[in-house]
């Protein structure tokens, strides 16, 4: 088509015959255009009304023939009655739903028996007022609430969801009470080296109260009713009351979310945590060290949080409560991670916070169980949680991959630092706090095996993390030694994790994690000694810390090494090692291992100054002696255990 002076092809295409033809292929403007007639009614289209989350032809029997809209005033009336105040009565009127808007079912004021004999008020600002409720929010609906409502709370750029705690950004463990009354006085662990606080009843519903009106006073809550433990004929159903879209999420994945059907009759839960977290304790109430108060009371199976917004917490307080029940059933509650080798071969990873749980069990090559806290039973290790809570400081994706690609939609990022416009993470970036941490759904992690649980554990490894550096990067312990050992649970607390720590601190936490420990340390030794000795299962100590000398001289293992170790440990190869004893703590350590170098395996090769390592070694010895002082009147099994127990820590 030739072109005229101005450049214009000719002929022209009438525009008249463009306006009106069908253009080829694009379709006409009637395929193309809503058919709402307001922006309102354009908006009702996009979002069409859920299924029922307890679909109508659900199998349990007891609900079968009840309609969606009463099964839905049941659970209304089951929430009403949690956020019962004990002083007038009755439990709030809730309806489900957005106070911004939407339809609702009022439900009637709810009845309810309480245990203690007060005053009953027939009516107040809180009563008065209707509370919304948002009940197993998606990650979707609580990031729009977080986002929208939540100050600190943005997208990343990998679609994770970053918030912050405020002023706490780790436990609170001074300020941790359990309720003592006159079952837990005698069952519980009081007194030296205990984490249990004590606290009477009344000033628990001091608490109580405080942390109920607070959140009745709100114009909405959130409600998670989830479960803990996949075992199935162990399962907790636990209901968690909120008031922060981060800690509903981060619940949402750190407990086992239920199915539809399971959340049918759900009822009444076993345990709830009241989380009024970003409101303080009264500091002049009974027992109170400052305006945070993290209490438990086991007999009204009940969890109160004020003053500290640390999502942790709640984790925590639900794994003392399972430190607590499982036993009870002959069941072992363990601080530990887990994974499964693809020829069935489990391992535990016991260690306290910031050892390496969430790290070495979560391995390419193996199926992860579970990051943290696991139960071991007659007929299988099951882990307790829905979802891992990995440490994220100096994360990267060439280190850790898994952890990395799992920090997705979904995520929770607590107290993380971001490029303002890119919303990429610094990783590296400690201005809030050391303690950054990611909450991820467990099949966020390409070999999770779900559902988590898994056979009886072939290898039980201690993980410390040696500030000392004197501590061999592996041994592999006798039984005796592993109880020593596990009792001891020596590490050193990494900064951060628990408020108040600033440097790498020596420490000893009874079976690697006291903090939330509920009955003394030797009844969970016994069990484990039991269980190991039943099932043969093989200890091994490995340092997750400092060789060629101590923090700020030595450095800190190299995670490829360790992992090294770690899979040496998975294939049985270094049970075939020859093995050397180490002088004073008689540890058996492995004269090679492929891949790591053999001069950090025999701690003293790798400290230039054999003095300084001697003394240093001795050093610690005394610290685990001093440290055992308090067990040593008590028993572990059978007498003879106890003894071998002890002949099992350092001689010097
Ligand atoms: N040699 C090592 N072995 C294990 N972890 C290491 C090592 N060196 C550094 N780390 C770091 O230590 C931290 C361990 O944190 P994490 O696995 O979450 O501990 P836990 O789950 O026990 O609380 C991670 O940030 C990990 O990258
Ligand atoms: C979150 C905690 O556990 P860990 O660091 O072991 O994951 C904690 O100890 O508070
Ligand atoms: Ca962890
Ligand atoms: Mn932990």
């Amino acid at each position: 088509m030739a072109a005229n002076r101005t450049g214009v092809t000719s002929p022209r295409t009438p525009l008249k015959s463009i306006l009106t033809e069908k253009a080829k292929g694009i379709p006409n403007d009637s395929a193309g255009t809503v058919k709402a007639q307001t922006i309102e009614e354009l908006h009702s289209l996009q979002r069409k009304r859920s299924a029922p989350n307890t679909p109508l032809q659900g199998t349990a029997g007891a609900f079968a023939k009840l309609s969606e809209d009463e099964r839905q005033r049941q659970q209304l009336q089951s929430i009403s009655a949690s956020l019962a105040s004990l002083t007038r009565g009755t439990g709030p009127k809730v309806i489900r739903g957005d106070p911004g808007g939407g339809k609702y079912e009022a439900v009637s004021h709810v009845a309810h028996h309480h245990h203690i004999e007060a005053p009953v008020i027939s009516v107040s600002d809180s009563s008065l007022k209707f509370t919304h409720v948002l009940y197993n929010l998606s990650p979707g609906e609580l990031y729009e609430q977080a986002l929208k409502y939540e100050k600190g709370s943005f997208l990343t750029s990998t679609g994770a969801l970053a918030t912050l705690s405020g002023a706490k950004t780790g436990r609170s463990p001074r300020d941790k009470r359990v309720v003592i009354d006159d079952t837990t006085q005698d069952e519980l662990w009081w007194g030296k080296g205990s984490p249990n606080i004590e606290m009477d009843e009344h000033t628990f519903m001091v608490n109580r109260e405080r942390a109920v009106d607070y959140l009745n006073s709100l114009d909405k809550v959130f409600v998670n009713d989830q479960f803990l433990n996949w075992d199935p004929k162990n399962r907790i159903k636990v209901r968690i009351v909120s008031c922060r879209a981060y800690h509903s999420l981060f619940m949402h994945n750190m407990c086992i979310r239920p199915t539809s059907e399971e959340l049918e009759n759900f009822g009444t839960p076993d345990f709830t945590i009241y989380n009024a977290g970003q409101f303080p304790c009264n500091r002049y109430t009974h027992y109170m060290t400052s305006s945070t108060s993290i209490d438990i009371n086991l007999n009204r199976k009940e969890m109160v949080i004020l003053g500290t917004q640390y999502a942790g917490e709640m984790k925590k307080g639900l794994f003392g409560l399972m430190h607590y029940l499982m036993p009870k059933r002959h069941i072992l509650s363990l601080h530990s991670g887990c994974n499964m080798g693809k020829d069935g071969d489990v391992a535990l990873f016991f260690g306290l916070s910031g050892t390496g749980k969430t790290t070495l069990s979560t391995d390419h090559n193996r199926f992860l169980i579970g990051d943290d806290e696991h139960c071991w039973s007659d007929d299988c290790v099951s882990n307790i949680e829905g979802g891992c809570y990995a440490k994220c400081i100096d994360l990267s994706k060439e280190k850790e991959p898994d952890i990395w690609n799992a920090i997705k939609f979904g995520t929770v990022l607590e107290n993380v630092v971001f490029d303002e416009h890119t919303r990429e993470v610094d990783y590296t970036d400690k201005s809030v706090t050391e303690n950054t941490r990611a909450a991820y759904p467990i099949e966020f992690i390409p070999n999770a095996k779900i559902p988590c649980f898994c056979p009886h554990p072939k290898n039980v490894i201690l993980l410390a993390c040696d500030a000392f550096g004197v501590l061999p990067p592996v041994s592999k312990l006798s039984l005796a030694q592993t109880m020593y050992h596990f009792i001891s649970g020596y590490t050193a607390l990494v900064a951060g994790t628990v408020d108040g720590i600033k440097e790498p601190t020596a420490t000893f936490s009874a079976c690697f994690g006291a903090a939330f420990l509920m009955l003394h340390p030797t009844t969970y030794a016994a069990m484990l000694a039991e269980k190991m000795h039943e099932h043969g299962a093989t200890g091994w100590l490995v340092n997750t810390g400092w060789c060629g000398g101590s923090y700020g001289s030595g450095n800190r293992i190299k995670l490829p090494y360790t992992r090294k170790i770690i899979n040496a440990i998975h294939s049985g190869s270094l049970l075939k090692a020859t093995y050397e004893k180490t002088e004073v703590f008689g540890l058996k350590i492995p004269s090679e291992i492929e891949g790591v170098p053999q001069e950090i395996l025999r701690p003293e090769n790798a400290w230039a100054d054999k003095e300084a390592y001697k003394n240093t070694l001795l050093k610690l010895a005394g610290l685990f002696k001093n440290n055992f002082e308090t067990f040593t009147e008590y028993k572990i099994g059978e007498d003879k255990l106890t003894e071998e127990i002890l002949a099992a820590g350092p001689i010097f």
